[in-house]
């Protein structure tokens, strides 16, 4: 678990911090003891060694717990610094189908639940400390009246009970209030992705604002009263259990126990002490409350576990390179999405079979399955039922060398600045200039280290850029989800008459969802989806005449 590696990774500057913590709270009590003595004893006239000892446990006080704070200090830093690393990593080594519709939980969960389980690690050390300040007190108070220690153990203890009780309660509370927010974070997503309509549409705007919004934030308003509320509720409750006792035991050690009035001064003194500690006890219940719901808010998105990045990379000796494949089969591939009817799954099933160096179209009306068979072919969504082989292995066996054949451009891709080869290593800027003239985005566009200069083209434009990420990647398959939707008629014809063909010649196979009937002949193979099925292969004569 991500706090538990944490805490072993750091337990030496934790036991630091507890350390310094435990020589902190000795000094308190030092000091304690010594004002005790100084109050019953008395003093005639000014006497500097009192004083003077004074001053010593109290400066030895402010230094532990002064370095004590910094370690602290770093060590939160560095605990924040980890959280985001180790989250991030986890959510880039996530299978795509997990993330996919919930884009949202990767801010949620970076920023809500980091923040909230930072504190959990830091307050071990100050709970600790605080621990040891309540039983260091309470043994002095031992040497002071046993009689009233226990009345004053018997009210904080039932006091504690009592909270434990309610942290129970809260815990659902907490949950519910985390999955509350998830639903506002989803909302914040939306104000950034449909800003242009809401700009254009103020009755767009004023309905996302009252029925999606506000309902949203006032949901997840109302659950974090009641959380907090009960939560702050029980640390006034407990403050209040400890006045009450100290107020018991000066009525109690009079009436009931008829002891000297020194004996309870001493010893309410100390309990006053004893208030410090006991209160930070119950208060760091609230943070350690919401720091556990945000841990079992990553447990529930699958975030907690150790993930292996490599998790689909067999070890090197077992690693396929898949490098001479001939074909790719898909045997019976079904894939529904979550909520779909089962009986009929939103694609197959599917038996398909592409050929190395084949140059494939998949036409189909809107909803067809296009863009989810090419998710299924990537391997990006896993089938509920059939296999894809490459030859005659399944790519379950290495998933990432299966994922290193493709590079292609998704309907809703996304552009990065830096443009990399297959290696990951960024391109020379003379091969990305070469590519921008082929490209034609010479004008716009330059390179600079192997970094774009401009991503703020327009669509058809970003389009032609994403597709020299891919001239960069140079793999075995190149795949595309409507491409040429966006470019002018004359790229358009660029792409499908001079393009393709030069990836074919340059041995690539090609897999293009395409609705432009006037370049079907290009393809070798036409493959036709209906409601999830391949419907006809259609023969080169319809094609043609598709075409003509
Ligand atoms: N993320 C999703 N969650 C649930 N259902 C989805 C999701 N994506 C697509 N679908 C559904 O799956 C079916 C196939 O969608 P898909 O995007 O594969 O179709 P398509 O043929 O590519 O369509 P288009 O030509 O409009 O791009 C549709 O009925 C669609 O509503």
């Amino acid at each position: 678990m991500i706090l538990g590696r944490f805490l072993r990774q750091h337990y030496r500057t934790l036991a630091g911090a507890a350390l310094l913590s435990c020589a902190s709270a000795a000094s308190t009590v030092a000091l304690l003891s010594h004002i005790n003595r100084l109050a019953s004893a008395g003093m005639h006239g000014p006497a500097s060694r009192p004083l003077l000892l004074g001053i010593l446990w109290l400066a030895c006080l402010l230094a532990t717990n002064a370095l004590s704070q910094l370690l602290l200090a770093r060590l939160g830093g560095s605990l924040v610094a980890q959280l985001r690393t180790e989250l991030s990593r986890r959510f880039v080594a996530m299978e795509y189908e997990k993330l996919a519709d919930r884009k949202h939980a990767v801010f949620g969960s970076l920023i809500e639940d980091v923040a909230a389980i930072a504190p959990l690690a830091l307050v071990a050390p100050l709970l600790a400390y605080n621990l040891l300040l309540a039983v260091l007190y309470a043994s002095y108070l031992a040497t002071v009246s046993i009689a009233l220690l226990g009345t004053l153990l018997l009210f904080l203890g039932t006091s504690l009970a009592a909270s434990l009780a309610l942290e129970r309660v809260m815990r659902d509370r907490l949950d519910e209030l985390r999955q509350a927010n998830e639903k506002v974070f989803e909302y914040f997503r939306f104000i950034g992705e449909g800003k242009k309509e809401m700009s254009l549409n103020a009755a767009r705007a004023r309905q996302f604002s009252d029925e999606l919004m506000l309902p949203a934030i006032g949901r997840a308003r109302g659950l974090m009263v009641r959380a907090h509320a009960g939560l702050g509720l029980n640390e006034a409750w407990s403050m209040a259990v400890m006045y009450g006792s100290v107020f018991l035991i000066v009525y109690l050690g009079y009436a009931a126990f008829a002891m000297r009035q020194d004996t309870i001064v001493r010893f309410v003194i100390g309990a006053v002490f004893l208030g410090g500690p006991v209160s930070f006890i119950v208060s760091a219940g609230r943070q350690v409350a919401v720091g556990a719901a945000s841990l079992r808010h990553l447990e529930r998105v699958g975030l907690d576990a150790d993930v292996d990045a490599d998790a689909n990379v067999p070890r090197a000796a077992r690693r396929r390179t898949f490098e001479s494949w001939r074909t790719i089969r898909l045997q019976g591939v079904c894939y529904s999405y979550p909520g779909s009817a089962a009986a009929k799954p939103t694609v197959g099933p599917v038996d398909l079979e592409i050929a190395r160096g084949e140059t494939i179209f998949i036409v189909g009306g809107n909803g067809s399955g296009k863009s989810t068979l090419l998710l299924l072919l990537t391997s990006l969504l896993r089938p509920h039922a059939g296999t894809i082989y490459l030859d005659d292995t399944p790519i379950e066996t290495d998933l990432r060398s299966y994922r290193e054949r493709f590079t292609g451009v998704f309907g809703d891709f996304f552009l990065f600045p830096h443009v990399l080869d297959a290696a990951g290593n960024r391109l020379s800027d003379e091969r990305i200039e070469q590519l921008l003239r082929v490209l034609d985005l010479d004008a716009q566009v330059e390179a600079h280290e192997g970094e774009l200069s401009r991503l703020a083209l327009s669509t058809g434009q970003r389009k032609r850029l994403a597709l020299l990420q891919c001239y960069a990647e140079d793999r075995d398959i190149f795949f595309f989800d409507e491409w040429a939707a966006d470019q002018d008629v004359h790229f358009r014809d660029h792409f499908y008459r001079t393009l393709l063909p030069a990836l074919k010649a340059g041995g690539k196979t090609v897999v293009a969802i395409s609705h432009d009937d006037r370049y079907f002949h290009m393809a070798d193979r036409v493959i036709a989806l209906d409601a999830g099925r391949v419907v006809r292969a259609p023969s080169r004569d319809a094609v043609a005449a598709l075409s003509s």
